[in-house]
């Protein structure tokens, strides 16, 4: 069964594109039709700690408006060279601003843009490579290039941003203001200029490579389709739409209906696309959300909302949250009813965001750091209700993480599948007799979802009880969430 997700895992460090060919100014001068021929896009694997991850000046020291575009674009620039080099976007971005000492006020911009740069890393990748005869480098310049491209890239201007001339200046004056990549100022002035020349050419050019239509590596496109004959258009677009901010109602606090109200009072449009979930029209900084500190509502995907009620508690029960970080599924569970529940996970740093969520919901857990493939922490005594929320190629949050397609291998699905089936093996045994198990992932590829699922049950004669399956991701104004997959099991 097709429809859709789960919380960001670390994508693996190493696979993204770096270019192969490098710009020359005079390159960008060459006539679209001499340089234009379609070449694929470059996945090679991430190129060691780069000389510029270690010795770039920071971002404060140049001098730069910190809240001019260009800033924001050098900024960006830092952040996408860090996941050229195989780091995933959101520590890219937290390691940029606390090494740069960003103010938060400057922050948004830079993610923004960042954020837009990686669901169009496949185009703007293209259209470099169609206006060069070699790679831009040092990487920082090929990424500043991505960065502005990614803003005047869209062939309707009524989508840009900033006006088209505005980003040219601006990503000049930030190649100037930068030691590494000032010499390349020119190189840049003239491969914008080109693109907006040329724009109708060269779109027309790249845009019959599959890797600069869909933003995706070419393995992810074949994986889709063969896995999705029907529906891989849709789940590849789905992929690249900007998320919605959705929250979920703490319903031992309040009630949709009258989070609703508080809303609308606080000049906030937003409507109910679930049990417990509001979707609000216009995402907000957290700080923004009434209540949120208070605990009324917590950020959490419709499709992430439906474990807890899945999961059928009832007050008494000892449940493991077995893949807890950050804590979602864990709030949610602590909310529908009075249990005892045990929140593990193996990431030491990840783990203190369950407190830091718990403590805001001012719920309680036991809170363990362990390996959910292992005994080593558990006390022996069984549980009632298992969530085994196990750690995936996150290729249902795509939407969430436009860095994850990159960074991911075609390989890792069946490595993590392999991971996983260890820990839904361990975790079994720690099922009471007539106990639930519920199998969470946030992936679309079936070797992690459907067919894991399928094999647990044979390996232990499990029930499977009735359960979504895979949720595709779906961006649509009446029902919008992400990617998950759902399997409940019941130990006979
Ligand atoms: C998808 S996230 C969980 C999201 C979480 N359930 C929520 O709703 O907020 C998967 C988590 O599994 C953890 N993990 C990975 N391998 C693990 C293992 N062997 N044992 C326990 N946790 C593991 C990761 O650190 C990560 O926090």
């Amino acid at each position: 069964m097709s429809k859709t997700i789960k919380l960001p895992i670390k994508p693996a460090k190493t696979t993204i594109t770096l270019p192969k060919k490098a710009a020359t100014s005079s390159a960008t001068n060459q006539s679209t039709k001499q340089s234009t021929k379609p070449t694929s896009t470059r996945p090679v694997a991430a190129k060691p700690t780069s000389k510029f991850v270690q010795v770039a000046p920071k971002l404060s020291e140049l001098h730069l408006k910190a809240d001019s575009l260009s800033y924001s674009l050098i900024g960006a620039a830092e952040a996408i060279t860090m996941v050229l080099n195989g780091i995933a976007l959101p520590q890219a971005l937290a390691k940029l601003f606390s090494n740069s000492n960003v103010e938060p006020a400057h922050r948004g911009a830079i993610q923004d843009l960042s954020y837009r740069t990686m669901r169009q890393v496949g185009r703007v990748d293209a259209l470099i490579s169609a206006m060069t005869t070699k790679a831009p480098e040092p990487a920082l310049l090929y990424s500043l290039l991505c960065c502005a491209l990614a803003l005047i890239v869209e062939e309707d201007v009524a989508l840009h941003p900033y006006a088209e001339f505005t980003v040219v200046d601006q990503a000049v004056n930030a190649a100037a203001a930068h030691p590494d990549i000032a010499h390349a100022k020119n190189m840049v002035n003239a491969l914008l200029r080109r693109f907006l020349r040329e724009r109708h050419d060269l779109l027309a050019t790249v845009m019959k490579l599959p890797t600069a239509q869909w933003n995706y590596p070419q393995w992810w496109i074949d994986a889709c389709k063969a896995a999705y004959p029907k529906d891989w258009q849709a789940i590849l677009t789905a992929g690249n739409s900007t998320p919605p901010l959705t929250l979920r109602v703490n319903q031992r606090k309040t009630s949709v209906d009258a989070y609703l109200a508080i809303l609308q009072e606080n000049g906030m449009p937003a409507h109910a696309i679930g049990p417990f979930a509001i979707r609000l029209e216009q995402a907000v900084p957290v700080a923004q959300i009434p209540g949120f500190m208070d605990g009324l509502v917590s950020v959490q995907d419709a499709a992430a909302q439906l474990a807890a009620p899945l999961l059928d508690v009832q007050n008494g029960m000892r449940v493991l949250d077995a893949c807890a970080a950050p804590g979602g599924k864990t709030g949610h569970l602590l909310e529908t009813a009075d249990i005892t529940l045990t929140a593990l996970d193996s990431d030491p740093k990840r783990a203190t965001k369950i407190t830091e969520n718990l403590s805001r919901l001012q719920l309680n857990a036991q809170l363990l750091v362990g390996d959910a493939s292992k005994a080593d922490w558990w006390d022996g005594k069984q549980f009632d209700r298992i969530v085994a929320d196990v750690p995936c190629t996150a290729s249902g949050i795509v939407r969430r993480h436009p860095d994850i397609r990159w960074l991911r291998r075609k390989a890792d699905a069946a490595q993590l599948a392999t991971l996983s089936s260890r820990i839904l093996d361990n975790l079994w045994s720690m099922l009471m007799p007539g106990g639930k198990l519920l199998l969470v992932t946030c992936s679309v590829w079936p070797q992690e979802s459907e067919a894991q699922a399928a094999a647990f049950a044979h390996r232990h004669s499990a029930t499977r009880l009735p359960a979504p399956g895979q949720l595709l991701p779906c961006a649509a104004t009446d029902s919008d969430h992400d990617g998950l997959f759902y399997a409940l099991f019941q130990k006979n």
